[in-house]
C-alpha cells in the first residue's frame, strides 16, 4: 500500500472543519478486487506501459456493458440485485419507521446518457418527479460534473448539490423544507487543487487535439477525458497522451467511468464520503432511524453503495440494463424506471401525509 499524505489541505466549511488527516488519501490494497472507484496513482503511471494502458481500457469498456455476457449469468445477477421496481414493498418495509433521504447520480441516473456531455439534459417529467421528490425526502445530486453545471442542467434550488465526485458540496439556496438553520452549507475539500486542474485541464485539451472525437471537461476540482466520440481503435493512443500528461503531476489520481477517464487529486474523498457528510450536515450521523437511498450507474458511485453496504443502512440502487459488479442492492435498468420508482415513493409519502 502507498500513503500519500498531502499537506495542507483545506476544507471550506461555514458549519464543519474537517480535519486534514481527515482527507488524506490511501491507496487502495493491491489486488483489491472490489468493485468501488479504480484508483490508479502516479506511481504506478510513472512505471508501467501497455499493460496499464490496456487495464485503463478495459475497465472503462467494464463501466459500460453493451450486452449481457450471457442468459445464466445476467438471470443470477438479477437475482441478486433484483429491480428496486418490484421489490418496492419490500423497500418501504425495510425503510419503515425511519427518515429516507434521497442521493441521486445524475447523468445515466436522472438523464440518459449521450454523445455530448454538454447536452445531457434533464427532460421536464424528471425534473418535476425530482421537485416532488425533494418536498417529500432531502435529496440531494451528487455528480462527477462541475456542480454549477449539474444545477444548471438539474434547475431545482431547493436540493443539496455534490459537484466533482463530492468535492464540491452546496446546501440548498432557498425553498428546502430540510435546511438546517440559516447558515450556508459549503465544503470543498480540494480547493489547493484547482490550479494544477485548470493547468491539466489545459494540457491535456492540447495534447489530446489531435484525437477525433476526444473531449476534455474541466469539471473545476477534477477534469474528465471523454472517449465516446473516439473510434475504439483510437482508445489506446488517447489513454498514451492522458498518461504522458499525468505522469508529471504526482498529486494527481486517475479513476474511470462510462468511456471516461477522470483525472482527481490524490485526496481521500469520494461520493461515499459525500454521502457521509451530508447525512452529518442534516443531523443524521450516527442515527438508527436514516434510510438513506443512493441510486446511481457508474463505478465512482459505489464508493456511496459500499459506504450504505458497510454500515447496513439504507440501500444502493445501481442503475443498469446489464451485470456489473457492485455493492448495490437493487437495480433499475435506465432513467425512466428510476423516475417510476421516484414517482411511487412520493405517492406513497403523499399518502401517508393525507396530502
Ligand atoms: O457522476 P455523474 O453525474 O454520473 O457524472 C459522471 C460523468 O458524467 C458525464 O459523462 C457521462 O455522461 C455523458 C453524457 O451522457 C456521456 O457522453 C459520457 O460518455 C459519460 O461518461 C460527464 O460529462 C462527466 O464529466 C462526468 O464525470
Amino acid at each position: 500500500m502507498v500513503r500519500f499524505v498531502e499537506e495542507n489541505i483545506t476544507t471550506m466549511l461555514e458549519t464543519k472543519i474537517i480535519s486534514n488527516s481527515e482527507v488524506l488519501y490511501v491507496g487502495g490494497d493491491e489486488g483489491d478486487t472490489s468493485p468501488g472507484t479504480k484508483v490508479l496513482q502516479n506511481f504506478q503511471i510513472n512505471e508501467e506501459g501497455g499493460g496499464l494502458i490496456r487495464s485503463w481500457v478495459d475497465s472503462m469498456r467494464a463501466c459500460s456493458p453493451t450486452r449481457p455476457k450471457s442468459f445464466n449469468s445476467q438471470a443470477c445477477w438479477i437475482k441478486e440485485h433484483p429491480s428496486a421496481l418490484k421489490m418496492f414493498e419490500e423497500i418501504l418495509h425495510e425503510s419503515e419507521g425511519k427518515q429516507i433521504v434521497m442521493f441521486l447520480d445524475y447523468d445515466g441516473t436522472l438523464s440518459p446518457i449521450v454523445d455530448d456531455p454538454d447536452r445531457a439534459f434533464m427532460s421536464k417529467k424528471m425534473r418535476n418527479t425530482v421537485r416532488k421528490l425533494a418536498d417529500c425526502f432531502p435529496t440531494a445530486i451528487v455528480s462527477g460534473r462541475c456542480r454549477e453545471k449539474v444545477s444548471s442542467f438539474v434547475k431545482l434550488t431547493e436540493l443539496y448539490y455534490a459537484g466533482s465526485h463530492g468535492m464540491d458540496i452546496k446546501g440548498p439556496e432557498q425553498g428546502s423544507k430540510y435546511k438546517k438553520g440559516n447558515q450556508s452549507l459549503l465544503c470543498q475539500p480540494a480547493t489547493e487543487f484547482l490550479p494544477v486542474i485548470n493547468e491539466v485541464y489545459e494540457k491535456l485539451v492540447e495534447e489530446t487535439k489531435s484525437v477525433p472525437g476526444a473531449k476534455v471537461e474541466n469539471n473545476k476540482f477534477c477534469a474528465s477525458v471523454h472517449f465516446r466520440c473516439v473510434e475504439e481503435n483510437k482508445w489506446s493512443d488517447l489513454a498514451h497522451q492522458v498518461r504522458s500528461v499525468l505522469k508529471t503531476y504526482p498529486k494527481l489520481m486517475l479513476t474511470q467511468g462510462r468511456k471516461v477517464l477522470e483525472i482527481r487529486p490524490i485526496i481521500k474523498w469520494d461520493k461515499g464520503k459525500a454521502l457521509e457528510f451530508l447525512l452529518e450536515s442534516l443531523g443524521y450521523d450516527n442515527c438508527t432511524d436514516v434510510f438513506p437511498i443512493y441510486i446511481g450507474d457508474d463505478r465512482t458511485d459505489e464508493d456511496a453503495f459500499k459506504i450504505l453496504r458497510d454500515k447496513r443502512q439504507g440501500l444502493g440502487i445501481l442503475v443498469s440494463k446489464y451485470a456489473k459488479e457492485t455493492n448495490a442492492s437493487y437495480s433499475l435498468q435506465e432513467p425512466d424506471e428510476v423516475m417510476f420508482f421516484l414517482e411511487r415513493l412520493v405517492e406513497w409519502k403523499q399518502l401517508r401525509c393525507g396530502s
